[in-house]
């Protein structure tokens, strides 16, 4: 049996202000440093030891992992980074409120763009200061590769050739992976692994800062799935994430 280790990244900034935030590299609240310190601990606790790590090129997944890394004084595995493992591109949703928005265009209509696994949210337009075209960490993407927006089947797309060709094979040589990545990244890795349908993986809300451990068998099929720690915080954990979109009160 081999064992895996999703993690989302603790609270960001703009996870704090209730922002759309997608490629937008944003960084951990205090809250979110916490979460991956009390996630650090929670895997030393429960014996887990990792061979490598697979991280996104945003800061609050990468800042989340080397905080876990440290928590389990394992910080000299191999790292890599990949942009495949980013956060769903927002389009341009990125920066906007989400209750703001839901106010707007109404509830269903956020939680069609939040969730739904083929509607994109409006594209950005590429002379939109908020496309990553000019950015220097994504200079080695083909023009093709940088999105304007996405829905999760765009998120899926671009991640399971990266799954295929490099996690995938060092889970079959018997090493210990943590993924550390984004709400909606890892959404499409449990949709692929667990074959969850289109319309039930409306309901999947991963939340911050706790790991998800996944036993696979040898041919990487799911056997089981689990979450570490505290069974009602971890409820109320996905509950927030789920509200996200919602008018308080
Ligand atoms: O804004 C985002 O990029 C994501 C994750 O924080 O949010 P949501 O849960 O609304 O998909």
């Amino acid at each position: 049996m081999k064992k895996i280790v999703l993690l989302r990244h603790g609270e960001s900034t703009w996870n704090q202000e209730n922002r759309f935030t997608g490629w937008t590299d944003v960084d951990l609240t205090p809250t979110g440093i916490q979460e991956a310190q009390s996630a650090g601990q929670l895997l030393r606790e429960h014996g887990f030891t990792f061979d490598i790590a697979y991280t996104s090129v945003l800061k609050r997944a990468i800042r989340t992992l080397w905080i876990v890394l440290d928590e389990m004084d394992q910080m000299w595995i191999p790292i890599e980074h990949t942009w495949r493992l980013n956060e769903r591109h927002y389009g341009a949703l990125q920066g906007l409120n989400k209750i703001e928005i839901a106010t707007q265009y109404g509830d269903e209509q956020v939680l069609i763009w939040r969730r739904s696994y083929d509607v994109r949210p409006p594209a950005l337009n590429i002379d939109d200061q908020r496309y990553a075209g000019a950015d220097p960490r994504y200079k080695d993407l083909a023009r093709n590769d940088i999105p304007l927006t996405e829905c999760l089947k765009d998120t899926v797309t671009r991640f399971l050739p990266y799954w295929n060709t490099t996690i995938a094979p060092q889970i079959q040589t018997g090493k210990s992976v943590i993924i550390a990545a984004h709400g909606n990244s890892l959404r499409a890795l449990v949709k692929y692994l667990d074959n969850v349908s289109d319309n039930d993986i409306l309901n999947c809300n991963i939340p911050t800062g706790i790991p998800l451990v996944y036993e696979l068998d040898d041919n990487l099929k799911p056997i089981r799935n689990y979450y570490l720690g505290n069974p009602a915080a971890i409820h109320e954990a996905m509950k927030i994430v789920a509200n996200q979109g919602k008018p308080v009160g």
